[in-house]
């Protein structure tokens, strides 16, 4: 059981109220973490203690296991068992349950958000609207849920054949540091709407959300087991994957682990959706309001600190209007406020950790080294309130006179670094937007609705925006081409990838025509 010492009660209890003055009512701090048939459980087999940092000011947070095998086969065991009753469900009744799940994500929003911002350490507005998001999605699957069907071919001689669509069975999930609750969310609703039951491991760097999303669902009354959760690093992550019990893995990170977890799904022949990094382009036409381009190109690279896999990082500009243009961006960027992210004016938090800051400057230098010339930013900032002096803070960065070749260009950096190519002309442009083994997304600006729609037909990315960057609703499907991943989450395309279908054929003559059958 759980045991604590003095001394660890004292510093529970310095920590919790430290949340109630941050108007955190929540136990969610206080482990333990993982979540198996419906309670929080104590690891049986953890390798080692991770300790979470708080990116705002690099105190420890929290303390979690790295779960080992038997954690991992506890909460299989657990979804296992709870599948037959869960997919016995009418797609309503299951939809039900998501839809005042739903309702709770909205009623806890503000306590939901201050956790959020803990763990990731992004604006707290930010982390409201990726909340109110998260409700919107499990409220659509909730209304999906009832819709989930097959189909009916009539065949010759009054033969048919129906379609069912059948759950997979168990679902695991695995997700990245950025959208905490989101990533959940975006997994488990469509899972859980197809009648799967599901297994999550989120980042190590962000254990806290899910949690909460795990405790909400059995709160509304979805039954234990159908949702589980289980911590800890890439270790733990393998054995999800490895693990004979799950049918399928749903991924969201980067591109060399998405290929190391093909690999080791491939054993089980199981099914894997992986949603990856992109290093995405925007096509910025000199006929386009030069203040919405740079609006877009804002949400495009410098929301949750510039680490968006959707990014549009690679901001291909038409000559004509470049100089406009970059002053203009230049002098947005300048106007953001960096520092506390409980503060309601702030527009730039913290940096995840301070290795993945300093992975960030490094390319940022590499870049100046091969040409680029640096407009703003770039740089760790200090911000006067002492209470954030352990946080990791960067100045959003413009990156000019930049070519394709360059690795600031190429690969994905996932912090607040923009770099802007010059173009001439239309086929140029999407020549050169195209020339990246990625392909999640893609923007283009301009008023020409005839251009904008020609180009979009040209480009290799899961989604376009027009006129727009990183709008994610619900009903739409998201994914990537090429290195970024297959598969999709959200709209109806996501319940293919949680479904299988089952063809039930039907012969109504009571006579078979059988030619190699001699009396
Ligand atoms: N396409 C999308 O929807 C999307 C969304 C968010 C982030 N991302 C991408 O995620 C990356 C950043 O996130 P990250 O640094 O957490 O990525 P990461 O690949 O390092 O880790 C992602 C998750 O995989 C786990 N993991 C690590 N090794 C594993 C292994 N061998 N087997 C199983 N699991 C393993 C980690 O513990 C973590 O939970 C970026 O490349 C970003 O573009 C993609």
């Amino acid at each position: 059981m759980f045991r604590l010492g003095f001394s660890s009660f004292l510093i529970l209890s310095r920590q919790h109220i430290k949340i109630m003055k941050q108007g955190l009512t929540t136990t969610a701090l206080q482990g333990p973490f993982n979540y198996i048939n419906g309670e929080r459980v104590t690891s049986v087999d953890s390798t080692h203690d991770i300790k979470v940092s708080k990116p705002a000011t690099g105190e420890v947070l929290c303390t979690i296991p790295n779960s080992g095998q038997q954690d991992v086969d506890k909460a299989v065991q657990a979804a296992r068992a709870a599948f037959a009753q869960w997919s016995a469900l009418g797609g309503l009744e299951r939809g039900r349950f998501l839809i005042s799940a739903a309702q709770k994500v909205r009623e806890r929003l503000e306590e939901l958000a201050k956790l959020e911002v803990l763990d990731t350490g992004k604006p707290v507005w930010e982390a409201r609207v990726d909340l109110s998001g998260c409700a919107d999605y499990l409220e659509y699957y909730g209304g999906v849920a009832s819709t989930v069907g097959g189909l009916h071919y009539q065949l010759p001689g009054g033969n048919f054949a129906v379609v069912r669509r059948e759950p997979l069975g168990v679902v695991g999930g695995i997700g990245a540091w950025n959208y905490p609750f989101q990533t959940i969310s975006w997994k488990a609703a469509p899972a859980l709407a197809c009648g799967n039951t599901f297994v999550y491991k989120p980042s190590q760097f962000t254990p806290v959300t899910s949690v909460v999303f795990g405790e909400i669902l059995t709160e509304v009354g979805v039954p234990p087991g159908v949702v589980n959760v289980i911590q800890g690093a890439g270790s733990t992550g393998e054995a999800l994957c490895q693990h004979p019990g799950v049918a399928k893995i749903s991924f969201t990170g980067s591109v060399p682990t998405g290929q190391k977890i093909m690999k080791a799904c491939a054993d089980g022949m199981k099914r894997v959706t992986l949603e990856l990094g992109g290093k995405s382009p925007m096509l910025v036409f000199a006929d386009t309001d030069l203040t919405e381009a740079v609006k877009a190109t804002m949400l495009g690279n410098f929301l949750t600190q510039g680490q968006v896999c959707s990014n549009c990082t690679r901001v291909f500009v038409e000559r004509p209007i470049l100089k406009d243009f970059q002053e203009k961006l230049v002098t947005a960027c300048e106007k953001m406020v960096i520092g506390d992210p409980f503060d309601n004016e702030t527009t730039v938090g913290a940096t995840i950790t301070l290795e993945h800051a300093e992975k960030v400057l490094h390319y940022i230098d590499e870049a100046k080294k091969q040409g680029a010339r640096l407009l703003c930013g770039g740089k760790r900032i200090n911000p006067s309130d002492t209470k954030l002096a352990g946080g990791y803070y960067l100045s959003p960065c413009v990156l000019t006179d930049c070519h394709d070749d360059m690795t600031c260009v190429k690969e994905e950096i996932f912090g607040s670094v923009v770099t802007i190519l010059a173009f001439d002309t239309e086929e140029e442009a999407i020549a050169r937007a195209n020339s990246t083994p990625f392909g999640l997304a893609a923007g283009v600006m301009t008023k020409d609705l005839q251009r904008a729609h020609r180009v979009s037909a040209q480009l290799q990315a899961g989604i376009v925006w027009i006129n727009n960057c990183n709008v994610f609703p619900p009903e739409v499907p998201f994914g990537g081409y090429k290195m970024s991943g297959f598969g999709r989450e959200n709209g109806l395309a996501a319940l293919n990838d949680y479904t299988q279908l089952k063809t039930v054929y039907t012969e109504m003559s009571s006579k078979i025509d059988c030619p190699i059958y001699k009396e």
